[in-house]
């Protein structure tokens, strides 16, 4: 059990985890740039996106369904009706949908020359970066059809019997985001891995099989990229799925549960982000003051693995200035999907 460590349990909800500060960028190890733009990653020391009044542990997201509080929401597809999400509601629990119905007479704005071009430039795949050995960040790769893809599976998966819910800590302690867990299950509370949920006997869901070949095909991608530092490529049995409203976050934290040997190998951690940016925090110690500072987009891939398996992370900001396009058309509410694909 690692509540009070430094792994996925103990630094993601506790205060002392909380990766609020400001991240710096060491001057001694620039990453290496692939591609045009050739200062895309690190966005300055500024937090200027951070609600600054929050307090990391006063509260829950607003729109929280917390367990057994059911608020059944039917997502309403754009494109064909999709269907009602009967299955978590038949064991009582609160449903998710992170595609939630549109209220009637909602308008949907065409998007401005600005964003269109801003989605442009992320899905033109510009910019792929080796953040440090192990870490390497490929800028806009999935393509705006593979999130639409993804965020419709995820909420196809989210709304059915092990689909997303508020995790917690114990105690109260909710974490900042709702989760969903792919293949095996991730459990908050004792920080350890196992086949089914124990707060519902839920067993997750499989992970999809386009989920498996993006995430090959991204490490292979990476490894011709970086061919001096190559990743051993993983086959995944994890995908913890997290969807942060505008207030979401998580606090810095090592990907620790997992196996001794995935652990050992520097098996590597592939995680997708979808929707609004993130504000992303990295580096060698739990402390934020000592972390260098990403803005994760829409469409990014993030790799760590080998070296940097254990790199402290996490989410100190949703930046709810940067909407993508994309959401308005798949009904996405106002937040961030993030993905990470591990191997036990
Ligand atoms: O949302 C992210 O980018 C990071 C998620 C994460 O670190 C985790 O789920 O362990
Ligand atoms: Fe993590």
């Amino acid at each position: 059990m690692e509540r009070s460590g430094s792994g996925r349990g103990g630094g993601r909800g506790r205060g002392r985890g909380r990766g609020g500060g400001r991240g710096r960028r060491s001057p001694s190890t620039p990453p290496v740039v692939v591609g045009k733009e050739q200062c895309g990653c690190v966005r300055g020391s500024e937090e200027k996106n951070r609600p600054q009044n929050s307090s990391p542990d006063s509260h829950s997201d607003s729109d929280s369904v917390g367990i057994g509080v059911a608020k059944l929401k039917i997502c309403d597809d754009v494109d064909k009706p999709s269907p009602p999400p009967p299955a978590a509601a038949a064991v009582g629990e609160g449903v998710f949908d992170i595609c939630p119905r549109k209220q009637p007479g909602t308008v949907v704005l065409k998007p401005s020359l600005l964003v269109k071009n801003r989605e442009r430039r992320r899905s033109s795949n510009s910019s792929s970066l080796l953040l440090r050995p192990g870490m390497v960040l490929l800028r806009g790769y999935l393509s705006l059809s593979d999130q639409k893809k993804i965020v419709e599976r995820c909420r196809e998966l989210g709304v059915g019997v092990g689909g997303f819910y508020q995790p917690g800590y114990g105690e109260g302690v909710e974490m900042h985001l709702k989760m969903m867990c792919l293949g095996k299950n991730w459990d908050p509370h004792t920080s350890q891995y196992g086949e089914q949920r124990p707060f519902d006997g839920a067993k997750p869901p499989l992970i999809p099989p386009e989920f498996h070949t993006l995430v090959s095909n991204a490490l292979r991608d990476s490894n011709a990229l970086f061919p001096h530092d190559p990743l051993p490529s993983i086959s995944p049995d994890i995908c913890i799925v997290n969807f942060y409203s505008q207030t979401g976050r998580l606090g810095l934290h090592q990907d620790k549960d997992e196996s001794k040997d995935s652990l050992r190998r520097g098996l590597p951690v592939v995680s997708f982000s979808i929707g609004y940016s993130a504000q992303f925090l990295y580096g060698d110690h739990r402390d934020p003051d000592k972390a260098q500072k990403l803005q994760l987009e829409s469409g990014d891939v993030l790799i760590f693995g080998g070296p940097s398996r254990n790199v402290f992370h996490g989410v100190t900001a949703i930046d709810t200035t940067t909407a993508p396009n994309l959401l308005q058309h798949i009904n996405l509410r106002p937040g961030r999907l993030n993905l990470t694909f591990r191997q036990y």
